[in-house]
């Protein structure tokens, strides 16, 4: 595994975003990895605080979707890099936005345990690129989805 998040080559300008943000100090700062470069594969952490509650025990669905829409975006960025054969974070950026989020809740997420978030590049176009995820609690997946990462427009930064 690599040891420098994808996130930690976002531009300063662009570090704010509440799931990921390094410069955002009430967010969630998740931190994205490659776990098998050459297969597509990544990998993302999180422990939730007790204020991720849903029903006492259970994690927020509404916080994993926000984890799965940054492992996502980051996880696309990184592809991008890659297809191009150049190296990550390199100048012109490689921005992605969320351009569609599917969430499917297969089991409840227990609190108390750290989250792994498995991400696998499907798809990787100019414009856009297709991360399928799974999120895993003490081995079970507990939550599926998929994030559609299209190039960030002109008109948001
Ligand atoms: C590692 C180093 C990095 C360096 C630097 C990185 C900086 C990285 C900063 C990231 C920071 C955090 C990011 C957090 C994630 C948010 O939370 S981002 C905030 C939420 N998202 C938004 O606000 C986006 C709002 N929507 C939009 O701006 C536009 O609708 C979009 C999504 C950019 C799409 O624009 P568009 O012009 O319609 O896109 P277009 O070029 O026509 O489509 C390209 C492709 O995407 C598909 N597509 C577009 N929209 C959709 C959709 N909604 N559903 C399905 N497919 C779609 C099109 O069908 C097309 O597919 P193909 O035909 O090529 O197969």
């Amino acid at each position: 595994m690599s040891k420098q998040a994808f996130q930690d080559y976002y531009p300063e300008e662009l570090s704010h975003c509440y799931g990921c943000g390094s410069n955002n100090a009430d967010g969630h700062q998740l931190k994205s990895y490659w776990l098998d470069e050459k297969q597509g594969e990544t990998i993302a952490r999180f422990t939730p605080k007790a204020y991720h509650t849903a029903i006492p025990g259970f994690v927020y669905g509404g916080l994993i979707a926000s984890l799965i829409d940054c492992h996502g975006t980051g996880s696309a960025a990184a592809a991008a890099y890659q297809a191009q054969g150049r190296v990550i974070g390199s100048a012109p950026a490689l921005r992605f936005v969320t351009g569609a989020l599917n969430v499917n809740f297969l089991a409840p997420t227990p609190m108390g345990v750290e989250l792994i978030l498995r991400g696998k590049i499907t798809e990787v176009k100019e414009r856009k690129v297709i991360v399928e995820i799974t999120l895993s609690a003490d081995d079970v997946v507990c939550v599926s989805g998929s994030v559609i990462a299209v190039k960030m427009p002109a008109t948001m930064g």
